[in-house]
C-alpha cells in the first residue's frame, strides 16, 4: 500500500503530497489523518498521511518506507484534513501549515537519534558486551537504546568509541520522532479490587504492621485510584510502607495516564437551565429545530447586552448532546475569563474541554486528547478551538462574532468565522454567531435573507431591491455563508426581566478643557465616581488603548524615540523604566536626557493605565483600583486573581483595557466610565468606526445588569460623530446604515473583499522592482482575463492597488510594500494571485523577497 504524506517543510516547493511505502507490519494501522515520520532529504521528518492508495505516481522501486507511526489513534481526521486542503487553498498557504495549526504543539515531533547495541551481531562482531566500558553499561541498564544526544552528554570523551561501534555495526543508528511532550505518567495506587478480603486482612495485618493498616484503611475509603504522593500525603505515610502492600497483594500499584486538569480541584456550582424568556424561546426553538433537522444552517444572533445569550447557547448545547452529537464554543480569548468558563463547567461539569492560550502546552494536550478520546462533549475555546477533534460535531457558537481576534495574524491567516461555517457543512452542524454589535460583513449577510433585508434596506435608507442588490447573491460580500445559505437574522432586542439597557451620557472634552478642566476625568465623571464610591457601589473605567501609546517627546525639539529596526515609536514601559519595540522586541533604557537636543524636557507621552490609577488615587485618597492590562495579567491565573477579587468587592474601581470590557457580568456594577472615546477613531483603517462603536457597546453593557440602575459616561472630542452618536442611544441600526454609506462610497466590505499582499525585504531596490513586477503580473492577468477594474461599479470588478510603503515601513530591519487587491463578484482572486505569485519566484533575488498574503485583512495596519 502506498501513502500520500505531508511533510512538516513549511515551504512551498515541498507543498504537496510525496508518495511513502507503508511498511506491512503498519499496513493495519496507518490511516488517512495518521502522523508518521519519514525519510525525507537526508533527514527523518515528521508528515501526515493525507491519502491511502493501491498505486504510486512513481516508480515503485524507488520508494522509501514509512520508518514509523507516532500514534495508534491518528490525531486527525479525514474530514479535518479536507478542511485543512480548504483553508491552504482559500488563505493561500501551505497545507501542512493549515494541518500544524490543528493539532496541539505538543504533538509537534522532533526528530531524535536513537543507538541499540546489536545483539544479533554479537556472535560475530567484537562484542561491545565483553568490554567494559561503562558507556557500554549505561545502554545496557537503559534497556538496550538510549539517545546519542544522552550518550554524548554522558560520555564525552568516547566519542571516537562510540563512532567506530556504530560504523562496524555493533551499534544500531536509528532516527525517530520524539514529541515535544508526551502523556504524563505517574505512579497511582489502585483500591483494593477485593475489599471483602482486604477488610479480612486488615485484622490479621500484625501489630507492628500499625503504619500499613492505617493506608489500607485509608485505601479501602477510596472509590476511585490516586496517585502515590497523594496517597503518602493524605494518608501521612511513606512510599515504601505502601509499597509493602502492594507486595503483599492487597493493593497495587501501577503508572497510569495522569491528566493535567487547569481546572483540577475547582469545583463548579452546578447550574441548571432557567425558564426561557419569550424573546429566548423563539431563538432557542429556531436553534434547536434546526438542529434536528441535519441541516447545516447559520444563525446571527443579534442580542444586546444582557439578553441572555448565554442562557440560548446552554441550552441548545444541551438539545445537541442530548442527541449524541457535540458542541464547540469560541469566545474570544480575552474574554474567556473563568466567569465564561464557570458558566459552561457549571452546566456541563466534565463533559467540558478548555482550550485557551493560558494553558501550558501539557494542560492543553490533555485538554485535547479529552476531546479526542470521546471524554469531552463541550469544547469552549479561543479561536483554534474550531479545530476540536469531534466526530459528529451538532453546534458550533461564536460567540461575540464581531471579534478581530477570531481571525489569526500569522500563517495560517483563518478566520475561525469561516473556517465554522466550512465546517459545520461536513458535519450538518449549526453555527449560532451571537453579539450585540454584529459585524458589518455578518449582518450585511443575513440582510439577504427574507425578513431583514426589508430591515437593512430601511436603515440604509433605500429600497429593498436597492440592497439586495449590494449585498446580493451575485456579489459575494466577504461573509463564509455567502456561498451557501444566508444566514438567518435572530434578534433579541431586550435586555432580561425587562431590565433597561443604561443611561449613556457623553461629555464634551472640548469643553471642559475651555472650563478649564485639564484633568482627564471630567466634572460628571469626577462626581459620579465619587457618588459609587459613597453608596460602596462599583464602577468600571475603559481606557481606549487601541492605537495609544506611552512614546517618549522632547517638549523642546520634537525628537520622538524610534525602534532602529522597525521605524515605529518604542513604547515606554514605567516598571523597568525601558523602551521597548512591541513588533521586534527591542529595548533600551528611557534615556533623562534628548538625545538629540540634550534638553531635559524629555516626556512621556499617552494616557496609560498607570496614569488614571494615579490620578484616581490622588482625587479619591484611599481609593481602592484594580487595574488589569497587559502589564498586569502577563502571569498565568492574574486575570482570574483579578477579576475574582472585584466580584468580591475588594475594589471600588475595575479599571483596564479592552480586556474589561466583554462578558464581565457584576452585580454590584453601577457605574461604567470611557476615558476617551475617540482614540481608536481616527487610525487608519477603513473599520475604525466600526470598532469604536462595538467597543462602547460592549463596555456600556457591563453596567446595571442586574437589580441595581446602570449609568454610563463617554469622555469624547468627536461628540457628534455617527460611531459616538449610535452608541449613546443604542442605536445598532442607525450606526449600520451611516457606515454602509461610507463603504458603499469608499468600496470596501461588505461591498468588496480584499487580499493584503505585504512583501519584504532588507534590500529596498530589490523590494520595489519585486513589487512593481508583481502588480504588472497582476494587472496582466486581469486585463487578460477581461475584468473592469473600475472600483465603485455595481458589479463584478477587480482592483489591484500598490504597490505602496506598508504603514510600518519597516520591521526588524526589513523594508515592507504592500499590494491591495479589491474585488467583487464571482472572481478566483487568490486563484490569480498565486498565479503571478509562482511566475515571479524565479526573479525574487537571493535570499528571495519574502511574500505574505492575508486574504479578509482583519488589521491593515
Ligand atoms: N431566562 C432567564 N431568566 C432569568 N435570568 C436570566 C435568563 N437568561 C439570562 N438571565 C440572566 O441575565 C443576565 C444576562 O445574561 P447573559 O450574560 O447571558 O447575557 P448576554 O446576552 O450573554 O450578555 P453580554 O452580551 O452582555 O455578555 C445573566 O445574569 C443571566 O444569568
Ligand atoms: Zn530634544
Ligand atoms: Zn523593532
Amino acid at each position: 500500500m502506498i501513502a500520500k504524506v505531508i511533510v512538516d517543510v513549511p515551504s512551498r516547493g515541498t507543498d504537496r503530497p510525496f508518495d511513502y511505502e507503508v511498511p506491512d507490519k503498519l499496513a493495519g494501522w496507518v490511516e488517512v489523518g495518521s502522523r508518521v515520520g519519514v525519510p525525507f532529504g537526508g533527514r527523518v521528518v515528521q508528515g501526515f498521511v493525507i491519502g491511502l492508495a493501491e498505486f504510486a505516481d512513481v516508480d515503485r522501486a524507488k520508494l522509501k518506507a514509512i520508518s514509523e507511526l507516532l500514534d495508534h489513534n491518528p490525531p486527525l481526521s479525514p474530514d479535518l484534513i479536507e478542511l485543512a486542503q480548504w483553508i491552504s487553498e482559500k488563505y493561500c498557504c501551505t497545507l501542512t501549515t493549515a494541518l500544524q495549526a490543528m493539532i496541539p504543539a505538543a504533538l509537534k515531533g522532533k526528530a531524535e537519534t536513537y543507538v541499540s547495541l546489536a545483539e544479533e551481531e554479537w556472535s560475530e562482531a567484537p562484542s561491545l558486551l565483553s568490554e567494559e566500558n561503562e558507556w557500554v553499561d549505561y545502554i545496557r541498564r537503559s534497556g538496550g537504546t538510549v539517545k546519542l544526544a544522552a550518550l554524548q552528554e554522558r560520555y564525552p570523551s568516547e566519542a571516537s568509541a562510540v563512532k567506530a561501534a556504530i560504523s562496524d555495526g555493533r551499534l544500531l543508528e536509528r532516527v525517530s520522532i520524539r514529541d515535544r511532550l508526551a502523556v504524563r505518567k505517574v505512579l497511582t495506587v489502585y483500591p483494593p479490587s477485593d475489599p471483602a478480603a482486604a477488610h479480612e486482612a486488615l485484622v490479621l495485618l500484625p501489630a507492628r504492621a500499625a503504619k500499613q493498616r492505617e493506608v489500607l484503611r485509608f485505601m479501602l475509603e477510596q472509590d476511585e485510584p490516586l496517585p502515590l504522593q497523594r496517597v503518602v500525603e493524605e494518608a501521612g505515610t511513606t512510599a515504601s510502607t505502601v509499597r509493602a502492600l502492594a507486595d503483599k497483594g492487597l493493593i497495587t500499584i501501577r503508572e497510569a495516564e495522569f491528566n493535567r486538569d487547569p481546572y483540577a480541584g475547582r469545583s463548579f456550582q452546578q447550574t441548571t437551565a432557567m425558564s426561557l424568556t419569550e424573546e429566548q424561546t423563539a431563538v432557542y426553538d429556531e436553534i434547536s429545530s434546526a438542529i434536528d433537522s441535519g441541516d447545516s444552517r447559520v444563525f446571527l444572533l443579534h442580542g444586546v447586552t444582557g439578553s441572555g445569550k448565554t442562557e440560548v447557547y446552554l441550552q441548545s448545547i444541551q438539545h445537541c448532546l442530548q442527541y449524541g452529537r457535540q458542541a464547540i464554543v469560541l469566545v474570544p480569548e480575552i474574554a474567556l475569563t473563568p466567569q465564561m468558563v464557570e458558566r459552561f463547567k457549571g452546566r456541563f461539569g466534565d463533559a467540558v474541554a478548555v482550550l485557551h492560550s493560558r494553558l501550558s502546552n501539557g494542560e492543553r494536550y490533555d485538554e485535547w486528547r479529552k476531546i479526542r478520546e470521546r471524554r469531552a462533549q463541550v469544547a469552549v475555546g479561543a479561536r483554534s478551538a474550531i479545530f476540536a477533534p469531534f466526530e459528529r460535531l451538532g453546534l458550533i457558537i461564536i460567540d461575540e462574532e464581531h471579534e478581530s481576534s477570531y481571525k489569526q495574524e500569522e500563517s495560517p491567516k483563518y478566520h475561525a468565522r469561516d473556517v465554522a461555517v466550512r465546517r459545520a457543512r461536513q458535519h450538518g452542524a449549526v453555527v449560532v454567531l451571537g453579539s450585540a454589535t454584529p459585524s458589518l460583513e455578518s449582518y450585511a449577510a443575513a440582510a439577504r435573507s427574507g425578513v431583514a433585508v426589508e430591515r437593512l434596506a430601511q436603515d440604509a435608507g433605500s429600497t429593498s431591491s436597492d440592497a439586495a442588490s449590494r449585498t446580493g447573491a451575485n456579489s459575494p460580500s466577504g461573509h463564509p455563508a455567502a456561498s451557501g445559505k444566508p444566514p438567518a437574522l435572530l434578534p433579541m432586542p431586550n435586555r432580561v426581566g425587562g431590565r433597561p439597557l443604561p443611561k449613556v451620557q457623553l461629555v464634551d472634552m472640548r469643553s471642559e478643557l475651555k472650563n478649564g478642566n485639564r484633568s482627564m476625568f471630567s466634572r460628571e465623571l469626577h462626581e459620579a465616581l465619587a457618588l459609587r464610591l459613597e453608596r460602596g457601589q462599583q464602577s468600571v473605567l475603559l481606557l481606549n488603548r487601541r492605537g495609544h501609546s506611552t512614546f517618549v517627546m522632547c517638549r523642546s525639539c520634537g525628537y520622538t524615540a524610534l525602534c532602529p529596526h522597525c521605524d515605529i515609536s518604542l513604547t515606554f514601559h514605567q516598571k523597568s523604566r525601558a523602551l521597548r519595540c512591541h513588533y521586534c522586541g527591542y529595548a533600551e533604557l528611557a534615556p533623562t536626557q534628548c538625545p538629540s537636543c540634550e534638553s531635559e524636557h524629555i516626556r512621556f507621552f499617552g494616557t496609560g493605565t498607570q496614569r488614571v490609577e494615579e490620578e484616581l488615587s490622588k482625587l479619591f485618597p484611599g481609593i481602592r483600583v484594580i487595574r488589569m492590562d497587559v502589564d498586569t495579567t502577563t502571569e498565568k491565573g492574574s486575570h482570574e486573581k483579578w477579576l475574582t477579587m472585584f466580584g468580591d468587592r475588594q475594589g471600588d474601581v475595575l479599571l483596564g483595557t479592552q480586556m474589561v470590557a466583554k462578558g464581565l457580568d457584576f452585580p454590584y456594577v453601577t457605574l461604567v466610565g470611557v476615558i476617551a472615546a475617540d482614540t481608536s477613531l481616527h487610525l487608519p483603517d477603513f473599520r475604525a468606526a466600526e470598532k469604536t462603536f462595538q467597543l462602547l457597546t460592549q463596555v456600556a453593557g457591563r453596567a446595571g445588569r442586574h437589580e441595581l440602575a446602570g449609568e454610563v459616561i463617554i469622555q469624547t472630542y468627536n461628540p457628534e460623530h455617527y460611531a459616538i452618536a449610535a452608541a449613546q442611544q443604542h442605536d445598532y441600526a442607525s450606526f449600520v446604515a451611516d457606515e454602509l454609506k461610507h463603504r458603499q462610497v469608499m468600496s470596501y466590505p461588505p461591498y468588496c473583499r480584499l487580499i493584503l499582499i505585504t512583501l519584504s525585504h532588507e534590500a529596498l531596490p530589490l523590494l520595489i522592482a519585486t513589487g512593481e513586477k508583481l502588480a504588472t503580473l497582476l494587472r496582466e492577468a486581469v486585463a487578460d482575463m477581461g475584468l473592469a477594474s473600475a472600483a465603485g461599479a455595481n458589479g463584478r470588478f477587480i482592483d489591484i492597488l500598490g504597490p505602496v510603503a506598508s504603514p510600518i515601513p519597516r520591521m526588524k530591519d526589513r523594508y515592507r510594500f504592500q499590494c491591495m487587491l479589491k474585488y467583487r463578484g464571482n472572481i478566483d482572486a487568490t486563484g490569480i494571485l498565486q498565479d503571478a505569485i509562482r511566475m515571479l519566484s524565479d526573479r525574487q533575488g537571493q535570499p528571495p523577497v519574502q511574500i505574505s498574503v492575508d486574504v479578509d485583512p482583519q488589521v491593515i495596519l
